[in-house]
């Protein structure tokens, strides 16, 4: 068992020649095929680009374990330039809007369209690779509330749900089909699915754990359902309370009855940079889960960090190597934030040409089974960075933070989203101006 206090550093990773190994036993595999082309076609390391969903001014393209961003060391004065250009912006927004719309909401940061050929050519150095549209998946609802200590009442989830959706976020999970006796504060799932299935704009998965599971969110009207292993043998026993092999076979028989019914099953992968049991878990067997859980047809694989201790450092060679296993566009990425790694990790993630990120409403979140996992990258914070990199979600960010103040007056507590404490600051000393 190593420890955790620790950032887990890159000589707890495998060799090279394992990572080799895992690359050989699924080239030919990584490829998209013509109807695999969804959001997020963007190719590294000379996958191939399809580009419609990433910035490409200026690219070059780069090879195998070199990348772009690594290779520019900054100029002292491009960066003094970049400094000064950067600020006489910040002011210029300051005088020109409203403190809300133009200084504390930075819609725009980047400008593609700047005629500073200087300014653009810097930019697009550091973000090209990146998607012009992110997918959010907020999983507050589900990965939030089934850790509460007290449970939420339902229509308390259902408002919870409803103004999620109205904020304009394409997916939210809302609950699991999980036994009552493991997680009680889910206890309700049934009612809750029913009351929000017909709510329209967002699709609304539902996790399912085995096919009793799969059936009753079937019944009770779940459109999309989530299936969920594990790269820890130890993470999936305490868990789902099977070994790895097990559940992936109980998965099968989920796929295998959703496709029966056209239903869209997705799938997660968890323990993907280190497990509480087991210390680092080495890339090649994240890329086994995730490749087994996309072959048996889930159609999006997310790579969760449970307990949050990655950090770009681990991030990268981990998604090296799923991605030599499974399409970029078909993985997300799933970050809790313990040790503020978040958002770091998920800007490394987007510069690799992953476009869907799952993030929690006011940071809620952690897993019963997790001791020590601190909530989600909260939603807010992640619409914010997006925003400043002008990349789109679609999101209405005011919206978002009052779907975060409601649940976060409910729990009684502050939001565990910055952005959200930072805004509401900022709110209330405009109000005494
Ligand atoms: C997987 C099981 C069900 C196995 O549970 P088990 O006890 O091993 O299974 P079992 O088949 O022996 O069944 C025991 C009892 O559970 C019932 N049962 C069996 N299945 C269901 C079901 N679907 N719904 C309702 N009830 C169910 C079954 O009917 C039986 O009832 P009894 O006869 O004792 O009255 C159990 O271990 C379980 O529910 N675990 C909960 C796991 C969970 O929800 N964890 C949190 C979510 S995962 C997560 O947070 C990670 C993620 C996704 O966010 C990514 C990340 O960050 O890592």
């Amino acid at each position: 068992m190593s420890s955790l206090q620790e950032p887990l550093g890159l000589d707890k990773l495998p060799s090279m020649s394992t990572i080799d190994r895992i690359q050989r036993f699924s080239s030919g595999t990584c490829r998209p095929s013509a109807d695999d082309i969804g959001m997020g076609n963007c190719w590294i390391e000379g996958r191939g680009c399809s580009s419609s969903n990433c910035y490409e001014e200026g690219y070059e393209g780069h090879t195998r374990g070199t990348f772009s961003w690594r290779r520019h060391t900054r100029d002292l004065s491009q960066g003094d330039s970049f400094n000064r250009r950067t600020m006489s912006l910040g002011r210029n927004h300051m005088m020109c809007g409203t403190v809300w719309d133009s200084r504390y909401f930075p819609d725009h940061q980047y400008n593609s369209k700047s005629k500073d050929k200087e300014m653009q050519d810097l930019t697009n150095k550091f973000w090209k690779g990146i998607p012009k549209f992110v997918k959010i998946v907020e999983v507050g609802p589900r990965d939030g509330l089934q850790n509460e200590k007290n449970i939420v009442p339902t229509d308390v989830k259902i408002e919870l749900i409803r103004r999620l959706v109205s904020s304009g976020l394409p997916v939210v999970e809302a609950t699991s089909f999980v036994s009552p006796k493991w997680v009680p504060q889910l206890a309700d799932a049934r009612d809750v699915m029913k009351a929000v299935q017909s709510l329209e704009g967002s699709r609304l998965p539902v996790l399912t754990p085995n096919l009793k599971g799969f059936e009753a969110a079937v019944a009770a009207g779940a459109k999309e359902v989530a299936v969920f292993a594990s790269a820890s043998e130890s993470f999936s026993k305490s868990n789902i309370n099977c070994s790895i092999e097990e559940s992936l076979a109980r998965y099968r028989a989920v796929t295998h009855a959703a496709k029966g019914l056209g239903i869209p099953v997705r799938g997660y992968v968890s323990c993907v940079i280190g497990c509480p049991v087991e210390g680092a878990i080495p890339p090649p067997k994240v890329a086994y889960v995730a490749k087994q859980l996309y072959d048996m047809g889930c159609f999006e694989i997310s790579l969760a960090d449970t307990i949050g201790v990655g950090t770009p450092g681990t991030v990268i060679p981990m998604l090296e190597v799923v991605m030599a296993a499974v399409p970029v566009e078909k993985l997300a990425v799933h970050f809790h934030d313990t040790y503020g790694q978040s958002l770091p990790n998920i800007l490394v993630s987007l510069q690799m040409g992953i476009s869907t990120v799952d993030s929690s409403i006011a940071g809620l979140g952690g897993c019963p089974y997790a001791k020590g996992a601190s909530g989600n990258v909260a939603t807010e914070d992640v619409v914010y960075m997006l925003n400043g990199l002008g990349v789109q979600t679609n999101v209405d960010l005011h919206k978002l933070l009052s779907a975060g103040d409601f649940i976060s007056n409910h729990l009684g507590r502050p939001s565990g989203s910055k952005t959200a404490v930072a805004l509401s600051r900022v709110t209330a000393d405009a109000s005494k101006i």
